[in-house]
C-alpha cells in the first residue's frame, strides 16, 4: 500500500437515480481497471450488487459496498468506489458515504434526464464541498437526447456543458473518459503518515466467524494489523487482527495509510459496538474526534411479530444478524395481546421495510407478520413533549389526553418531476393527501417531447408511508419520479381509532376493558367514519362467529363510529334427542343457558390469531 500516497488515490462515488445505470457503470470501471479480469466477468454479472434480494428488485442498497481499483494510465492510481444506494429511503446512507469521497460522478439516464433523486443528491454532495463530474449515460440508445439533458443540467444545477461526459456503460463507449475524468477533476484525499492514527469508520458489516468488519477510511496515521485502537465515541479498546482492501473481494494488506479506504477485523463482536461516524485512533494516541454524523432518524415504524409465537427468540435473534448489516434499522420489544411478543422496528422508509422484511425472509427464513407502518408522532403536554410512535402508546381521549396540548405530525417537503400531461393527476393525488404549499414549475420546453415539471409542495409523513408510491407510478404511467426532505413538525388534528372487538353483555371479556392493542390506528379525523367503517367489516369477515353475538366497534374514545355484529351461533344442543319427552329437550336448552352464563363469566372470544394475521397482512400492504 506504500505505493499509493495520497496524491495517487481518488474516492469517489456515483449518485444516480434507480436504473440510471450505476451498478453497469461499476461493472465497466472494474472491467477496465483489471479489477476482475475479462474471462471471469460475465455479462450479468454485478459486483455491486451481492444481495440476492437486491439482484431481485435492482436496487442497490444497504450494506454499503466499497470497491478499490488499481488503474494503470501514465502512472498507478488506486481508484476507491464507494456505493451509494439509490433510493429515497436511504438518503441518510448517502451522506454517510459521501463524507469519505472528495468527487462523485453524477450519473444521468440520456433517455431520462434529470430526476427527483439525483437532484437531492446533487445537492448533498455539493454541500460537502465534492467535484462533481456529470456523466450522461445510455447514450447508445435511439430515444436518448444528450443535448436536451445537458441544458437541464446547466439550467437546474449550473453545470457547465463542457463538463458533461457522454457514455454508454452498456457497450464501453465513452467509459475510459470517466477513468480519466475522475483522475484529472477529483483532488486527492490528503493526510500525513506522521500525524497519529485517525480514521473514520463509515459502515460495518458482519461476518459470522471474525465479528464487526469495519469499512474504514484513514485521514491520518497508518493502520496495521496488530495495532491497539480505540474509539473516541466509547473508548472501547480493540486489536486490529485483519487489515485488507476489497479488491473487490477481501483483499488483506500489510496496512492502509492516509487517503485509504478498506476494511478492518479488530474483534469486536457486537454490532453496536461500530459507531458509524466514529473515530479510530490508536489506544494510547488520543486524538480529536472528526465531526460525528448524525445519528439515522426512523421515520417509519412497525410491529414485527412471528407467525408462531413460539418463534420469537428466534426472529428477535435474526433481526439482531440482519441488523448488523443494516444498522439504519431500530429495535425495541414489543408486546401485543394479539399478536404475543415481537419487535417494534424503525425504518428510514417503506422500500427500506419492504427490503428488510424480505431480507428477513428469504435470509433467516423467518415467518412473520408486519403491521401496518406508522410514524412518529408528537405529542406536547403541558409539562412535557414525547415522541410517539406506537398507536399503542397514543393518549386515549378521555384518559391522559385531557392534558395534552396538541399532537404534531411530521411533515416532508415533496419534489415530483413528471411529464406536464400528468400535472393534474399529480396534484390531485397530492390533494387527496393534505398537501400544502402547492407549486410548479416548468424545466424546459419539450419540444419532441413533452415538457417536464416540477411539483412541490409539503405533504405529511403519513401520507406517503402507505401506498403513495404505487399511486404516484401508476397515476403517472410509470412517469413520475418523487424525492423528499425532511419538513419537520406541524400540528395536526388526529385521533386514534381502536378497533374494538367488544361483547356487549360481557364487558369483563375485554381484558380488563384493554381494547385490542394491535389493531390500533392513528387516522386523522377526516377520514375516521371511512376507515372505522372498512376495518370493522374487514373484521367481521374474519372473525369466526362464536357462541354469541358478538358486536365489532370502531371507537375513537368512547364514541363508536362504526359498528358489525357477528351473530350467534348456536349449537344445536337438542339435535339427536328425537322422540324423547318436550322436557328433557327443554333441559338441554336451559343447561346451554347455564353454560354461557358461565361462558359471562371467564367472558371470552375466540379471536384466532390467523384472523388477526389476515386483517393486518391486507392492510399493511
Ligand atoms: N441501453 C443501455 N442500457 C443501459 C446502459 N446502462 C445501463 N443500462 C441498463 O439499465 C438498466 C439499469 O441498470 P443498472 O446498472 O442496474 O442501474 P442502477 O442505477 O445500478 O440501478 P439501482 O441499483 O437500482 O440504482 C439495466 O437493465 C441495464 O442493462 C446503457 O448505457 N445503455
Amino acid at each position: 500500500m506504500t505505493e499509493f500516497p495520497c496524491e495517487v488515490i481518488r474516492n469517489f462515488s456515483i449518485v444516480a437515480h434507480i436504473d440510471h445505470g450505476k451498478s453497469t457503470l461499476a461493472d465497466r470501471l472494474v472491467g477496465l481497471t483489471g479489477t476482475i479480469p475479462k474471462k471471469a466477468f460475465g455479462a450479468n454479472q454485478q459486483v455491486l450488487d451481492k444481495l440476492k434480494v437486491e439482484r431481485e428488485r435492482g436496487i442497490t442498497e444497504s450494506g454499503l459496498t466499497l470497491c478499490s481499483m488499481i488503474y494503470h494510465s501514465h502512472q498507478k492510481y488506486l481508484l476507491n468506489l464507494i456505493d451509494t444506494p439509490g433510493h429515497v429511503d436511504f438518503s441518510w446512507e448517502v451522506s454517510r458515504s459521501l463524507a469519505a469521497c472528495q468527487g462523485a460522478l453524477l450519473l444521468v439516464d440520456a433517455t431520462q434526464g434529470v430526476q427527483a433523486q439525483s437532484i437531492s443528491v446533487f445537492h448533498i454532495a455539493r454541500e460537502r464541498g465534492l467535484k462533481i463530474i456529470p456523466v450522461l449515460n445510455k447514450i447508445d440508445m435511439p430515444v436518448a437526447d444528450p443535448s436536451r439533458i445537458t441544458a437541464q443540467l446547466q439550467s437546474m444545477f449550473g453545470i457547465d456543458p463542457a463538463e458533461v461526459l457522454q457514455i454508454s456503460a452498456k457497450t464501453g463507449r465513452g467509459v475510459e473518459t470517466v477513468l480519466q475524468a475522475i483522475i484529472e477533476r477529483i483532488p486527492p484525499p490528503s493526510g500525513s503518515v506522521h500525524e497519529p492514527l485517525k480514521a473514520l469508520l463509515f459502515d460495518s458489516q458482519y461476518d459470522r466467524y471474525r465479528g464487526v468488519i469495519s469499512l474504514v477510511n484513514v485521514m491520518n496515521g497508518v493502520m496495521r494489523k496488530g495495532d491497539r485502537i480505540a474509539s473516541c465515541h466509547t473508548g472501547k479498546k480493540y486489536e486490529v487482527t485483519e487489515v485488507g482492501i476489497m479488491h473487490p473481494e477481501e483483499v488483506p494488506v500489510m496496512h492502509l495509510q492516509p487517503g485509504q479506504v478498506g476494511y478492518i477485523a479488530c474483534n469486536m463482536k457486537e454490532s453496536t459496538e461500530a459507531h458509524v461516524g466514529d473515530t479510530l485512533h490508536q489506544a494510547n494516541v488520543p486524538v480529536d474526534p472528526m465531526p460525528g454524523f448524525q445519528p439515522t432518524k426512523a421515520m417509519v415504524y412497525a410491529g414485527v411479530f412471528p407467525v408462531d409465537t413460539n418463534d420469537f427468540i428466534k426472529l428477535e435473534e435474526s433481526i439482531r444478524r440482519l441488523t448488523l448489516t443494516d444498522r439504519s434499522v431500530t429495535i425495541q420489544r414489543e408486546s401485543s395481546t394479539a399478536l404475543g411478543q415481537g419487535c417494534r422496528l424503525g425504518f428510514l422508509g417503506t422500500l427500506h421495510m419492504d427490503v428488510f422484511r424480505q431480507r428477513l425472509e428469504d435470509e433467516y427464513d423467518a415467518n412473520i407478520i408486519i403491521t401496518a407502518p406508522t410514524v412518529p408522532y408528537k405529542v406536547i403536554y403541558r409539562d412535557q413533549t414525547v415522541i410517539v410512535s406506537n398507536p399503542t402508546d397514543f393518549p386515549d381521549e378521555w384518559g391522559t389526553a385531557s392534558h395534552v396540548r396538541e399532537v404534531q405530525e411530521p411533515m416532508v417537503k415533496a419534489s415530483i418531476l413528471v411529464p406536464e400531461e400528468y400535472l393534474g393527476d399529480m396534484m390531485d393525488l397530492c390533494f387527496s393527501r393534505r398537501a400544502d404549499d402547492l407549486d410548479h414549475h416548468y424545466l424546459d420546453s419539450g419540444t419532441s417531447t413533452s415538457a417536464r415539471v416540477m411539483l412541490t409542495c409539503t405533504l405529511p409523513l403519513s401520507e406517503i408511508v402507505t401506498d403513495f408510491f404505487d399511486q404516484l407510478k401508476s397515476r403517472s404511467s410509470g412517469y413520475a419520479s418523487f424525492d423528499y426532505e425532511d419538513a419537520g413538525y406541524k400540528a395536526s388534528d388526529l385521533v386514534k381509532v381502536w378497533m374494538i372487538a367488544s361483547i356487549k353483555l360481557f364487558m369483563t371479556f375485554l381484558l380488563n376493558g384493554k381494547p385490542v392493542d394491535a389493531l390500533a390506528l392513528v387516522i386523522h379525523r377526516s377520514v375516521e367514519q371511512k376507515i372505522g367503517r372498512t376495518w370493522v367489516k374487514k373484521l367481521h369477515k374474519v372473525i369466526p362467529r362464536q357462541l354469541f353475538e358478538v358486536p365489532i366497534q370502531a371507537a375513537v374514545g368512547r364514541r363508536i363510529v362504526a359498528r358489525e355484529t357477528l351473530s350467534a351461533m348456536r349449537a344445536d344442543v337438542t339435535a339427536g334427542l328425537y322422540g324423547g319427552h318436550y322436557e328433557r329437550k327443554l333441559k338441554h336448552l336451559e343447561n346451554q343457558k347455564e353454560s354461557k352464563r358461565r361462558m359471562k363469566k371467564i367472558g371470552n372470544v375466540d379471536l384466532p390469531q390467523n384472523a388477526f394475521f389476515d386483517i393486518l397482512s391486507t392492510t399493511a400492504k
